[in-house]
């Protein structure tokens, strides 16, 4: 793991973003950890991510883009800090770019539309999300970028699950990639939980999430 991987799990472990216990996700499954990117928001811990998101994204070979993405109503401040993470860090490169955001609810009055922030028309999109499990939400946001004109260039997780679709072997990342012929990149993966977990959890915990990676984890497969 790299230093900001790793300081990124302790302190979201610390802010109890990062959880362990019994949980139903938005699939259905029943997972023993979850990560809850709604509380990102002490200084320290956003700026961390923040700085995470940045490095990933400079650190990323093949990510061109024009804009950033981030879907309502997590991504917004995800998006905001993260813009200004990378102006700092390449003020050339990064100090003029835009990022947008989508209403939940449509606007017919004042400015109007569905997006708020640089418009999406003609440019290369980067959405910036929390986690991808299914890929329920980052297919809603490919949806509205479509609707506003925009081109997807790419997506950057905080956390991918790694957890295989409903009766296949790969991932849902194996499959999004696949579909829309993009890069996606993530800060964390569940490999980097489970390494975390070891040294700080009880052995009873440890199997837990050794039987959920048992029977949800998808197989490092291309399709
Ligand atoms: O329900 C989840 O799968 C989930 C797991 C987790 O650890 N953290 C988490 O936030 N989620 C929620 O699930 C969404 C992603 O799941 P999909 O839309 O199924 O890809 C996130 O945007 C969250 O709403």
């Amino acid at each position: 793991m790299k230093d900001h991987q790793a300081r990124l799990i302790q302190l979201s472990y610390e802010n109890k973003i990062l959880t362990f216990g019994d949980f139903i996700l938005k699939s259905g499954r029943k997972s023993p950890y979850f990560f809850n990117s709604g509380f990102f928001c002490a200084g320290d811990v956003l700026g961390a991510v923040a700085d995470s998101y940045a490095q990933t994204i400079i650190d990323a070979p093949d990510l061109e883009f024009d804009i950033i993405f981030g879907p309502a109503y997590k991504g917004i401040p995800l998006a905001a800090v993260t813009i200004v993470k990378l102006a700092e860090k390449d003020p050339t490169k990064y100090g003029k770019m835009e990022y947008a955001y989508n209403r939940k609810e449509k606007k017919d009055h004042g400015e109007g539309g569905n997006t708020v922030g640089g418009s999406l028309k003609g440019k290369r999109v980067l959405i910036l999300d929390d986690v991808m499990t299914a890929g329920t939400a980052i297919r809603e946001s490919m949806a509205i970028i479509n609707a506003e004109g925009g081109i997807l260039a790419g997506v950057v997780l905080i956390l991918d699950r790694q957890e295989r679709m409903v009766d296949y072997e790969h991932s849902m990342i194996a499959q999004v990639k696949k579909d829309y012929g993009v890069p996606i990149y993530s800060i964390i993966t569940l490999d980097n939980i489970v390494q975390f977990a070891k040294g700080k959890l009880p052995e009873q915990d440890i199997k837990k999430i050794e039987d959920y990676i048992a029977k949800y984890k998808a197989s490092p497969i291309s399709v």
